[in-house]
């Protein structure tokens, strides 16, 4: 009856970002993930080294700090966070460096790695690789 008061909102559906385990889930998952990178750079036939080795070999760990902190923040905000990235275009981080399709895919793989390494699961899983695979052609190329 017009009367009754109104229904309560449907509750807000729970962000990646908070389904991940807020900061403290993101920032494992890029703490493994890096750890891959270095990792898979030190291994023969690496994928990773050409690109990461500048960064990896420059020891000034301010550079990598620098980086583990705008990867939380860009996925901490792309997966709906209050994080706000500060870096650079994706263009922009990545000029100069010709990344190809092949490295992009290895770079994939480290990622997944640190995804499963840290109990993340589909649907979860599977919503996180696609905002990183979209973000290919702003990366490979450049
Ligand atoms: C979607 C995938 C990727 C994302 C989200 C991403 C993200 C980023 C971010 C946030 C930065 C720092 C930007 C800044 O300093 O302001 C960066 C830099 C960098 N990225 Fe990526 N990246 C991606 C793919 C790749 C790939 C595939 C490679 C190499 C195979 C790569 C290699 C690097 C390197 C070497 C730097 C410079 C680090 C330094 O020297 O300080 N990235 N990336």
């Amino acid at each position: 009856k017009s009367s009754d008061p109104a229904p309560a909102p449907a509750p807000a559906p729970a962000t990646l970002y908070s389904r991940l385990g807020n900061v403290d889930g993101v920032s494992k998952v890029v703490d493994s993930f890096l750890a891959n990178v270095i990792a898979e750079s030190q291994t023969s036939n690496s994928s990773l080294k050409r690109t990461f080795n500048p960064l990896l070999t420059s020891g000034n760990a301010q550079r990598v700090t620098l980086l583990r902190d705008n990867l939380i923040d860009q996925i901490g905000q792309a997966t709906g966070g209050p994080l706000v990235y500060k870096g650079l275009t994706m263009t922009a981080a990545h000029k100069g460096m010709a990344i190809t399709t092949q490295e992009f895919g290895v770079f994939g793989v480290a990622f997944t790695k640190a995804l499963t390494d840290n109990g993340v699961k589909d649907p979860e899983k599977t919503e996180l690789l696609t905002i990183i695979t979209s973000l290919q052609s702003q990366v490979v190329g450049q």
